[in-house]
């Protein structure tokens, strides 16, 4: 039996994915898993109960991925399972801050009660147009799950298309329309570009890329779209070139006191991932990621362990052991292990980082006496028994 605890709501098709032998808990000190959207973990002590963190979405800067690394504790995220959401937001955003479609239906509304709204409207639309996103330049930086599917999108839209991610993924290089121009210096997007978007994570490499140095760089008139997190934006700069107008628009989906009332600026109150059936794809994937750990000690998509599959545990006993990245560890194991007179039938070592993650497979089922044995052992972080 498995209980687990959601710091967010997470989606009912999502939960309905767990069996009978998983229960739902509002105590963390019995949850064996937490499912989380954006409620931040950084302040949260975790207790040793829990295995696996399966945050529903895609940005993983509201956990403490070391912490959890450090604890044994297995994050996942979900990969693409709301990047179509985004996408649409994106290329809405772009549609927003090239007509003023807001400021349109706001002045229809305020003359609700005039009865000559029609003939008004005729005199007065010409304050709200705008101009075209095709033929139009768009950059986009970060092309993961999101910036390829925004990217494909434009092309078909007769937008011409920059691109620049210098860590892009053999799997995402080959969805890429071939019409997208490879950047490989992101200044020629800041130069070159009507409208930039960014789909990065926030790392400490990425914080504030988008500087007064860079907005400097940028065309007058350029249009922001940022759905990625706000600490990517020295928005006090970018407020500045909004008032002169050297950024036309700036698209957020991340509300804050900079940004909430400024001139120039389209904020939503982080909806990209809010739609039914992203939220549905993230928990599915999210749970299915957290019973494949719990149940098999299989891990996919971790975002702190590496990647590790030894199928279903149909075997008599097998162990997982999360552990530092250091020599002589697996010795160490089998002489526990062959001491007690277990035979390994099967075993799998991977490492990601300082981290690594040790599945064995055994003839005999694990013992308790076993497990104590393997924790005491330097380096080692936690240790499961799966059967
Ligand atoms: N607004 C929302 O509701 C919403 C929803 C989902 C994701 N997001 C944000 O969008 C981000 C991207 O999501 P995704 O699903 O596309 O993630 P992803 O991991 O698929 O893609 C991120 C891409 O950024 C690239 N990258 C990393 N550092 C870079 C750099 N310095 N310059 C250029 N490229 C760089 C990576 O190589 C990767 O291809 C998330 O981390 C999250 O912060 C927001
Ligand atoms: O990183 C993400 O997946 C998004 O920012 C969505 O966050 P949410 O699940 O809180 O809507």
């Amino acid at each position: 039996m498995f209980q687990y605890q959601c710091l967010n709501p997470i989606s009912k098709v999502g939960l309905d994915g767990f069996t009978n032998d998983y229960t739902k808990t509002e105590e963390i000190e019995k949850a064996d898993a937490i499912l989380v959207r954006s409620a931040s973990m950084h302040e949260m002590k975790l207790p040793e109960n829990i295995q696996a963190i399966a945050r529903a979405g895609a940005g993983v800067n509201n956990i403490p991925l070391q912490d959890c690394a450090e604890q044994g504790i297995v994050v996942f995220n979900t990969p693409g399972a709301n990047a179509n959401g985004v996408k649409e937001m994106v290329i809405a955003g772009m549609l927003l801050a090239s007509r003023d479609i807001v400021g349109g239906v706001e002045w229809v509304k305020q003359e609700k009660d005039n009865e000559n709204v029609g003939k008004l409207a005729e005199k007065q639309k010409k304050q709200f147009a705008g101009c075209e996103i095709k033929g139009k330049k768009l950059g986009v930086i970060g092309l993961g799950a999101i910036g390829a599917m925004v990217a494909n999108t434009a092309i078909y839209l007769g937008m011409e298309v920059y691109g620049y991610d210098p860590y892009i993924s053999v799997d995402t290089a080959w969805k890429l329309s071939r019409e997208i121009k490879h950047i490989a210096n992101v200044e020629d997007i800041f130069k070159e570009c009507d409208y930039i978007t960014l789909h990065v994570p926030l790392l400490d490499s990425t914080k504030g890329m988008i500087s007064k140095d860079s907005i400097a760089m940028m065309k007058d008139g350029v249009v922001l779209l940022n759905f990625s997190r706000d600490l990517l934006v020295d928005e006090t700069a970018l407020i500045d070139a909004l008032e002169t107008g050297k950024v036309k628009k700036y698209v957020t989906d991340f509300a804050n006191p900079t940004v909430a009332g400024a001139k120039n600026t389209l904020v939503t109150p982080h909806l990209g991932a809010s739609t039914a059936e992203s939220e549905d794809n993230c928990a599915c994937m999210a749970v299915k990621e957290l019973r494949d750990y719990l149940e098999n000690g299989n891990i996919h998509n971790s975002v702190n362990y590496p990647n590790c599959d030894m199928g279903i545990c149909g075997v008599a006993g097998r162990i997982a052991i999360n552990h530092k990245n250091v020599v002589n560890m697996i010795s160490q194991f089998a002489t526990v292990l062959g001491g007690a007179g277990m035979n390994i039938s099967d075993m799998t070592n991977k490492s990601k980082g300082d981290y690594a993650y040790t599945l064995i497979d055994l003839e005999t089922p694990a013992t308790q006496e076993i497990i104590d044995k393997l924790d005491e052992i330097e380096g080692v972080l936690k240790v499961r028994i799966i059967k």
